[in-house]
């Protein structure tokens, strides 16, 4: 491990660029309606907000004089290992934020060595992602489609295209209170972006006879949103697939204890980044209780508000396996394509690796909630 100076000397020769940075650069590059959307949080945007102001409820407590010259923050899931506890969360339509769009951010997680999340609503489609880093780790985030033909097939999809693990987001069954957007008149589903993964789909084109824009849009529009999903719909998921089953959008460990109970394979404790419910509970703050629920059952990961090496660490000290990040790896995208993603990793891992050091830790697995104090 380098310090911050030697390896960032070593590597690109600038110093690093941080969180607020590579937004505002995202800022001055994006038009107010993509940028909008990529920033903003539902509502007043208290749970975004709170995302942030959560980590600050707990305090690091570091122990010194150890020998921490060897630092190795590399974790295992699903029995792939992953260099970091670090994954890149789905964030759709990334054609709206720069021409390299998901392909970057998978070069780039690939790279790196940790797993990529393709969302349902990307630019590029899932077997264009996979082609494109054949050798990544990479996850599909299911959206649930009404037609359950489509469903299936995306899932089946995914796991001809090599994705390890299926990650269904349960948050939104209905899309959150966006005033930026609606302020903006700014709706990337109905510019019909991210509309990859339906194009491309044989169930879709038997369902769309007509693949013009209208019908496209119209039919995505009519899947897309199913308020009415349930459990049971998990428990045909869990026949459809052999890939491990990943919850996203779980905040109440009741919620954690059914994942659980119906033999799906991990959690996401997640309020979506804030963008779905105004008012929810911060991630970092549902996730003792769904620690403790979970009970080491399944793994635990997290996201929401992730921004620097201590919140990695605090996450992970408070039960969490592994924590993604959403926005900030997409600013990286905006302003330099996979190589703004490159960035953004690297120097969260250095950091991170920092933390770890000057914690006292040298590997993932001794983090512990004895490195905590609550404020
Ligand atoms: C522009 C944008 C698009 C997103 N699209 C999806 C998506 O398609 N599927 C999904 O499960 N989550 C989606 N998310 C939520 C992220 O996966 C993640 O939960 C959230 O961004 C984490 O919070 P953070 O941005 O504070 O790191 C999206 C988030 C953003 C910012
Ligand atoms: O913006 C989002 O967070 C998101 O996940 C989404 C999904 C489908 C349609 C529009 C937005």
């Amino acid at each position: 491990m380098g310090n911050v100076f030697t390896r960032i000397g070593e590597s690109t020769g600038d110093y690093p660029l941080f969180a607020g940075e590579w937004e505002k650069r995202a800022r001055e590059i994006l038009p107010a309606g993509p940028f909008g959307f990529l920033q903003s949080g539902a509502g007043d945007e208290v749970t975004l907000g709170q995302n942030r102001e959560a980590f600050n409820d707990y305090d690091i407590l570091p122990r010194v004089l150890r020998d921490v010259s060897n630092v190795d923050p590399s974790i295992q899931l699903f029995g792939q290992e992953q260099s970091l506890p670090l994954m890149l969360a789905p964030v759709g339509f990334q054609g709206i934020f720069h021409s390299e769009k998901e392909i970057g951010s998978v070069k780039a997680a690939a790279a790196a060595g940790i797993p990529f999340v393709a969302s349902t609503v990307t630019s590029a489609s899932l077997e264009e992602i996979a082609a494109a880093a054949p050798k990544a780790v990479k996850w599909f985030q299911l959206y649930w489609s009404k037609n359950l033909d489509l469903t299936a097939s995306m899932a089946r999809r995914a796991e001809e295209a090599g994705y390890q693990a299926i990650v269904v987001t349960v948050d939104t069954g209905l899309l959150g209170w966006r005033k930026r957007d609606y302020r903006n008149g700014y709706s990337p589903l109905k510019l019909l972006q991210g509309a990859a993964n339906y194009i491309h789909d044989p169930v879709f084109q038997d369902m769309v006879p007509q693949l013009t824009e209208k019908h496209i849009r119209d039919a995505i529009l009519d899947n897309i949103h199913h308020p009415n999903l349930s459990w049971d719909d998990l428990r045909f998921l869990r026949n459809q697939t052999k890939l491990p089953i990943v919850v996203k959008g779980i905040l109440h460990p009741a919620d954690a204890r059914q994942v659980v109970d119906l033999g799906l394979d991990a959690i996401i404790v997640s309020n979506h980044g804030g963008r779905q419910l105004d008012g929810a509970i911060a991630s970092v703050r549902a996730l003792p209780a769904i620690v403790q629920e979970v009970d080491e059952a399944v793994p635990i990961l997290m996201d929401g508000g992730v921004r620097s090496g201590a919140d990695v660490f605090k996450a992970i000290a408070l039960g969490a396996d592994s924590v993604l990040i959403g926005r900030p790896y997409v600013y990286g995208l905006v302003a330099d394509g996979q190589a703004g993603v490159s960035r953004v990793i690297g120097d969260l891992r250095t950091e991170l690796e920092l933390t770890y050091a000057l914690s006292g830790v040298t590997r993932t697995a001794e983090i512990s909630s004895a490195y905590l104090v609550k404020r």
